[in-house]
């Protein structure tokens, strides 16, 4: 593997990390990633791991076992190698509610050592990408949810970093602000690393080239998204059922969507074979993919394995 990166294009290895909690939870199962400038984004249900790798990726979280490397230095060892490019919105990210955003920035500007009058200068472009300067003076206690995510990005950017790391950054934003910020990222993602966590396949189909699934600590798939489409080709079904073949239906297959229609319930199922009843093939997008991949069904019968995992 090349250890030696071209000047100015950061690169973020995860090898082999493994993050075992006390009481024995395997939240991280031997993950290896190489990410480089661009947007990856992290798929996987509740529970999945994600926020455990984000944090050991962010340097917050030792990993049991495995190395993270940026641009070949160690940083499990010298973490400071990566925290001073890095910027990083946990999923919990937590605010002083007597604040305003300006004051609050300006402060976490201070602790990452910015001069008061860069600081000055970064946090207003910031407000202004975030579209809080009109609120910026106000106490953040009285921020709405989806207005302190806006600030837990904008404080992520303060350093100008060249490896953003974010962990559900969406929760909470409206669909305007969710279409906002996805393009903000993907201008981002130019020359930087991007690593985005989601349950919501539709936060990352339109930015992320990149799509790592994982599920039980353990990364199932990477890749383009229409590598990723390209399992379950000729695999997705719409059929429209009555209420009570529904459950059935349930039973055998991996139902991606349901719809209620006048005829009954229009249902897209994955499913190896044709199902019969009338089902007609369709072209699979994303959330087909996830849903097969973590049912860990894909190229096999596309039975349901568990229950509506990422739903
Ligand atoms: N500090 C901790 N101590 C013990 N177990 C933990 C800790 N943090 C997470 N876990 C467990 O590790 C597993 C993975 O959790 P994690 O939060 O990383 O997943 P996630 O994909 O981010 O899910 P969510 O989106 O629900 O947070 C879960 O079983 C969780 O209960």
């Amino acid at each position: 593997m090349n250890r030696t990166p071209l000047q100015g294009t950061p690169t973020l290895e995860l090898e082999h990390v493994t993050k075992v909690y006390k009481g024995g939870t395997r939240a991280v199962d031997a993950v290896s990633l190489r990410l480089g400038a661009g947007l990856l984004g992290l798929l996987g249900p509740n529970g999945a791991g994600k926020s455990s790798l984000m944090r050991i990726a962010a340097t917050v979280t030792r990993p049991t076992s495995g190395k993270i490397l940026f641009n070949g230095t160690d940083v499990v060892s010298r973490p400071n190698a990566l925290r001073e490019v890095l910027g990083y919105l946990p999923q919990d990210f937590g605010v002083y509610p007597h604040l305003s955003a300006r004051e609050f920035l300006s402060y976490l500007a201070a602790v990452k050592g910015l001069s008061a009058r860069s600081a000055r200068r970064r946090i207003e472009e910031l407000l202004e990408l975030v579209n809080l300067t009109e609120a910026g003076r106000r106490p953040l206690g009285k921020y709405s949810g989806g207005m302190l995510r806006r600030v837990g990005i904008a404080q992520a950017l303060l350093a100008d970093p060249k490896v953003l790391i974010v962990d559900e950054p969406t929760a909470g934003l409206d669909p305007e602000e969710r279409v906002r910020f996805r393009t903000m990222l993907s201008d981002l993602a130019e020359d930087r690393v991007v690593l985005l966590s989601t349950h919501i396949v539709s936060d990352i189909e339109s930015v992320a080239s990149d799509i790592a699934i994982v599920a039980r600590g353990r990364l199932l798939r990477r890749g383009a998204p229409e590598e990723l489409l390209r399992e379950v080709d000729g695999q997705v079904w719409e059929t429209v059922a009555g209420p009570a073949e529904v459950a059935a239906l349930r039973e055998r297959y991996v139902i991606s969507r349901t719809v209620r229609t006048a005829d009954g319930v229009r249902l897209r199922l994955l499913s190896a074979t044709p199902p019969g009843g009338g089902a007609v093939r369709v072209t699979p997008d994303l959330e087909d993919v996830y849903l097969a991949v973590v049912n860990g069904s894909a190229g096999q019968s596309l039975r349901q394995a568990g229950a509506g995992a990422g739903r």
